[in-house]
């Protein structure tokens, strides 16, 4: 395949459990039963207020669903074959689709299964069988099995999220004053504020408290060296070069859009990230790419959308409610939107996108930067493959390049590429477990127009 570079690279095999040992093989094996007991848990404890909701017919469908998440936990623990989705969702047929299309690309000697076929595939698989688990149990269908979670990692980095709202209302308070540099200096510290918001995923942790304890800008600058690629300036100058010229001097007319990952704290430092853009000048509307139902524990839906622009603008701190009612007025206003396409919660390598979901492609070309929050939308990015650390990021994304874009990611898992020449070798004999420990981070960007 020729890339930017020009060097023809080898499409490495994905990675998967195959691999005895592997992250992938100890995430299956450890991890997503884990995950799985606890989401059992979590229904079963809320029992009662399935009770009180719906009655008996409450009750039988907490049993229901608690039965087929136990047949799953037991299929993932002993290799069973990936059965059809049974529900009748508008993505039910895609899936199944998808299943024909890794046993066809795995060959009938072997069925697709939990420790055979990508872990991409089959951790996106998990999460789907959990959602079609309440589906098929109607009342309780829309019950988010992680909201606990996700709530709790709100409430348990107040302080940090009144330190960023309080730093951000600073900054606003004299925007105008502020020169090129300052706003430059600023853009920054927001972009790594996101960009290590997304140390708090609840999947890597198994469901385990994961939120935010030390002031996120006051920790940045002893957080640098740990960013291994840092294309921030790349990030800004395609910003500033979609500055238009009005009547006032430069004003943006630059969308950007924010492909979202972990609610809690870290969809706090997206927002504040979206509403500097916006009150800067440096973007003119922000279009939000959420999860349709909950997905690897901690990722946004619309519910946690909503709700954490709310809980701010109820919060008892000045500069919190402020932060929250100026969301809820961009909201209102349009100018930030929030969508989201069944596309993100199915297990594609994003270079399908252009050809399985043509709508989403088209609308990602509307966009002047993508921003891609964290691991599992990297993994996606570049295919969860077995590429050498120095193959480069364009070549990594096989074709995929709807608009400039930019990964902001904690490093979860072992795919990582775009580094130099003995990078990966010397991070490696300091700390084996470097791409999974979410100790180190990357700012990586792509844009056809830099080819
Ligand atoms: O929330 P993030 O940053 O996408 O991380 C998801 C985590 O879950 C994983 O799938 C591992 O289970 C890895 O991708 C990553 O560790
Ligand atoms: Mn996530």
């Amino acid at each position: 395949m020729m890339a930017a570079d020009q060097t023809v690279h080898e499409v490495p095999p994905s990675l998967s459990a195959k691999v005895v040992g592997s992250f992938a093989y100890l995430t299956i094996r450890d991890r997503l039963p884990t995950i799985l007991t606890k989401v059992i848990d979590t229904i079963h404890r809320n029992k009662n207020k399935f009770f009180e909701e719906y009655g008996e017919e409450g009750i039988h469908a907490e049993k229901q669903a608690i039965s087929l998440l136990s047949k799953l936990r037991n299929e993932l623990q002993t290799d069973k074959p990936v059965l059809p989705l049974t529900d009748d969702q508008q993505d039910t047929e895609s899936w199944n689709q998808y299943l024909q299309r890794q046993q066809r690309l795995q060959g009938d000697q072997e069925s697709v299964s939990w420790f055979k076929s990508p872990w991409l595939y089959v951790e996106c698989y998990m999460y789907r069988k959990i959602q079609e688990a309440l589906l098929l149990n109607p009342p309780i269908s829309d019950f988010d099995v992680f909201n606990e979670g996700k709530t709790q990692s709100y409430f348990e980095s107040q302080r940090a999220i009144m330190a960023l709202c309080t730093y951000l209302e600073g900054i606003k308070k004299n925007m105008e004053e502020l020169s090129k540099n300052q706003l430059f200096e600023h853009f920054n510290k927001f972009l790594q504020a996101s960009l290590w918001g997304n140390k708090c995923d609840l999947s890597i942790s198994a469901g385990q408290e994961n939120s935010q304890k030390t002031s996120p800008i006051e920790s940045l600058s002893s957080l640098q060296p740990f960013v291994l690629v840092d294309d921030s300036n790349l990030v800004w100058s395609t910003l500033i070069s979609a500055q238009r010229p009005g009547q006032t001097g430069m004003t943006s007319a630059s969308r950007v859009d924010i492909v979202l990952d972990n609610a809690g704290f870290e969809l706090v430092t997206d927002l504040v990230l979206a509403d500097f853009l916006v009150s800067s000048g440096l973007a003119r509307q922000i279009h939000f790419h959420g999860k349709s139902f909950p997905w690897f524990v901690s990722d946004v839906t619309a519910n946690d959308f909503q709700w954490t622009i709310r809980q701010t603008m109820a919060a008892n701190h000045k500069w919190m409610s402020k932060s929250g009612v100026q969301w809820q007025h961009f909201v209102k206003e349009g100018v930030w939107c929030y969508h989201d396409h069944p596309f993100w919660t199915q297990p594609h390598e994003f270079c399908d996108m252009a050809a399985d979901a043509p709508d989403l492609y088209a609308s990602l070309q509307g966009a002047d930067l993508a921003l891609f929050k964290g691991d599992l939308n990297y993994r996606k990015l570049t295919g969860d493959r077995d590429w050498d650390h120095t193959v480069s990021f364009n070549a990594a994304l096989r074709g995929f390049g709807p608009a400039p874009l930019c990964s902001l990611r904690t490093l979860k898992a072992n795919v990582q590429v775009g580094l130099q020449p003995g990078q990966g070798e010397k991070l490696t004999s300091n700390d084996p477990n470097w791409m999974t420990s979410g100790k180190y981070a990357i700012i990586q960007f792509y844009s056809q127009k830099s080819e």
